[in-house]
């Protein structure tokens, strides 16, 4: 049987996973080192439109199945952050205008004609999986986002220095990222440093973990297949 780990080993084997982290797909990688045709950087953000919108749909699944006041208070404001609280503002909403500054149109973006099969079944995959696992699981499988600030920060010098293309005004999406997915992931790990405290519950949580990096590997493998210019 495994042992339990204390809660600093814990959090060490969940950083682990960074190794599997979508920062190493092949498709970022020239991504961020600039050699992405613009068909490539446009499908990849016309794709990731999918993720985005239901970003707050797997977030109200987590609230709905979270018994915890204190957690659920914190937690929704997640589902602010991406579906704004206006006509204009919100996540959603910047990531529409990232399509507009690489020329993509709101209406192409929004009928999601460009979504492939594969980019699909990895995202309804994470939404049913936040529906139908334990919600701490669930928090577990949004800890990608402990990795996400390096290859945000990355991925917006690269944007500013090799894809001038696109107006710099339309990369405010990454910019607010930088400070939400700190604070989303730190408060992820304090729940599940909390809750996770037998062999059992931290397996599960590595598994879910484990899980959430392949839908975001899934995702890159078929825009990469679809745009890739290899
Ligand atoms: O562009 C990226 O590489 C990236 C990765 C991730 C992630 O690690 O899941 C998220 C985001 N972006 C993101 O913008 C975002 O809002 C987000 C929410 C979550 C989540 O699982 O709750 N991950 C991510």
């Amino acid at each position: 049987m495994t042992e339990v780990l204390t809660p600093d080993e814990f959090e060490a084997g969940l950083r682990e996973h960074a190794k599997r982290y979508h920062s190493e797909h092949p498709f970022h990688q020239r991504m961020n080192d600039g050699e992405s045709t613009q068909d490539e950087i446009r499908g990849w953000i016309a794709n990731r439109f999918y993720y985005q919108v239901n970003i707050p749909r797997k977030d109200g699944a987590i609230l709905s199945n979270c018994p915890d006041r204190e957690v659920r208070r914190r937690w929704v404001q997640r589902v602010i952050d991406h579906d704004g609280t206006a006509e204009g503002n919100g996540g959603i909403e910047s990531w529409l205008r990232l399509g507009e500054g690489a020329s993509l149109t709101r209406p192409e973006m929004e009928d999601q004609r460009h979504i492939q099969p594969g980019v699909r079944f990895a995202v309804d995959a994470y939404v049913t999986f936040t529906r139908t696992k334990p919600w701490v699981e669930s928090v577990a499988s949004s800890l990608t986002e402990l990795f996400a600030p390096d290859l945000m920060a990355n991925r917006l010098a690269a944007f500013e220095r090799y894809y001038t293309w696109i107006d710099p005004a339309a990369l405010a999406y990454f910019r607010s990222r930088l400070t939400q997915a700190p604070r989303d992931s730190e408060h992820g790990l304090e729940i599940v440093r909390k809750h996770c405290v037998t062999a059992e519950t931290q397996a599960a949580a590595f598994a879910a973990l484990s899980f959430k990096c392949d839908v975001l590997w899934s995702m890159l493998d078929a825009i990469d297949q679809a745009y890739g210019n290899r």
